[in-house]
């Protein structure tokens, strides 16, 4: 494994085969452990590191240079307060760049070190890249020691006893702790981010790691939010009168997941009220339905995927964030297949033709990505009929 050559390495990464990148730490110091995966995006990466889908993962960016943003306050993905776990390493080819941007509220490295990312810059990203793509996303334990005490082994036999992502539940470690509301809108130039109407349709969302950009989207579409942590019961949700529900992105295997939420969904299906899935909440859908999920070779992240989408006809450039796949052949026979990815013909989306029912693979909210697929939240919004306040 070619590696660039560090003067003074505080920082390693291992996989679980074995192999050993040297470079320097940066952000947090300690040791984290996870599921590697490699995301193609060229900004954002704020955004993407607070996405708490990507719990008990390592991201690798494959664009080399990082930090020039910074951090600020309004681009946290996570959706709770105090914010939840969400990536737990991060690898870079380039040593930080200090922030150079007049949203920045602090340097990128000071936001991973208070985060708690341990990171690690220096690596020959485009070697590990590659690695990912031939032989899968591999488990791997990443070290940030500013003394540079690392010991390799003890790192390597991190890495291989590390579990894997299949059968993992990692939702429940990020969900929010109580239902709340949520009120903030989409930002602008001009004035951030803005307020939501208190009048309009009530979507509620039930929180299974959820991007703060879907809710400011659904409030910037004209909805009344309430957001509800990941296992409420059915009965709770239905007390709140929604008129539409969304069921969240999140992290960890979901059909560990769909374990205790399977029944809740299909009791929510049932009910009539329409019900919009994203990336976890699609997945979950499927499997309420009757299909099923697979693990994926390397996965999809990155915020410049093709996507089909075979209502309008068009191509959506989005941004992906997913290391399991919905089966499209195990669907209902009343579902359709709306979206399917370009770049390996998986499923990214269907709808039921019997039911309110809808979902994609991708995240329609961007953030960090373009807004192609905005159309789904006004769309979903649009459709829902305001009930009477209860
Ligand atoms: N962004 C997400 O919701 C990710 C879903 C799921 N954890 C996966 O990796 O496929």
């Amino acid at each position: 494994m070619s590696q660039i050559s560090q003067p003074n390495p505080t920082g390693a990464l291992a996989l679980a085969d074995g192999s050993v990148f040297v470079g320097q730490g940066c952000g947090a110091s300690g040791i984290a452990i996870g599921e590697l995966c490699f995301n193609t995006a060229m900004t954002g990466q704020q955004e993407i590191l607070s996405d708490p889908s990507y719990a008990g993962q390592v991201v690798c960016f494959t664009f080399p240079h990082v930090g020039n943003v910074g951090a600020n306050s309004e681009d946290e993905e996570s959706a709770s307060a105090p914010a939840r776990h969400a990536a737990v390493g991060m690898i870079s080819r380039a040593p930080l760049t200090p922030p150079a941007n007049y949203r920045a509220t602090e340097s990128f490295g000071e936001w991973l070190r208070t985060r708690g990312i341990i990171s690690l810059t220096g690596v020959d990203t485009r070697a590990l890249t590659r690695r990912i793509r031939e032989h899968g996303m591999p488990m791997c334990a990443v070290a940030h020691d500013p003394a540079g005490n690392i010991d390799i082994e003890d790192l390597k036999a991190s890495a291989r006893a590390a579990a894997t992502m299949e059968g993992r539940e990692l939702a429940a470690a990020v969900t929010r702790e109580a239902a709340g509301e949520w009120d903030e809108s989409a930002w602008n130039w001009d004035s951030g981010h803005g307020r939501g109407a208190t009048t309009g349709p009530r979507v509620v969302v039930l929180d299974y790691g959820v991007k703060a950009n879907i809710l400011r989207l659904l409030v910037s579409a004209g909805a009344r939010v309430a957001v509800v942590p990941g296992n409420t019961p059915a009965a709770d949700i239905l007390k709140l009168s929604p008129d539409g529900i969304v069921v969240s992105n999140g992290p960890g295997d979901p059909a560990a997941t769909g374990a205790y939420a399977l029944p809740t969904l299909r009791t929510l299906i049932d009910s009539n009220i329409p019900i919009l899935g994203i990336c976890l909440g699609h997945q979950m859908l499927a499997l309420a339905l009757g299909g099923r999920t697979v693990k994926m070779p390397q996965g999809h992240h990155g915020a410049n995927h093709p996507v089909k989408n075979h209502e309008t006809g068009q191509v959506e450039i989005v941004s992906m964030n997913h290391g399991f796949a919905v089966d499209g052949a195990s669907l209902p026979e009343d579902a359709v297949e709306t979206h399917v990815s370009l770049f390996d013909g998986s499923n990214c989306g269907f709808r039921l033709t019997g039911k309110p029912v809808e979902a994609v693979q991708h995240h329609p909210e961007a953030s960090p990505g373009p807004q192609d697929s905005f159309g789904v939240f006004t769309r979903f919004v649009g459709s829902l009929k305001v009930s009477e306040p209860a």
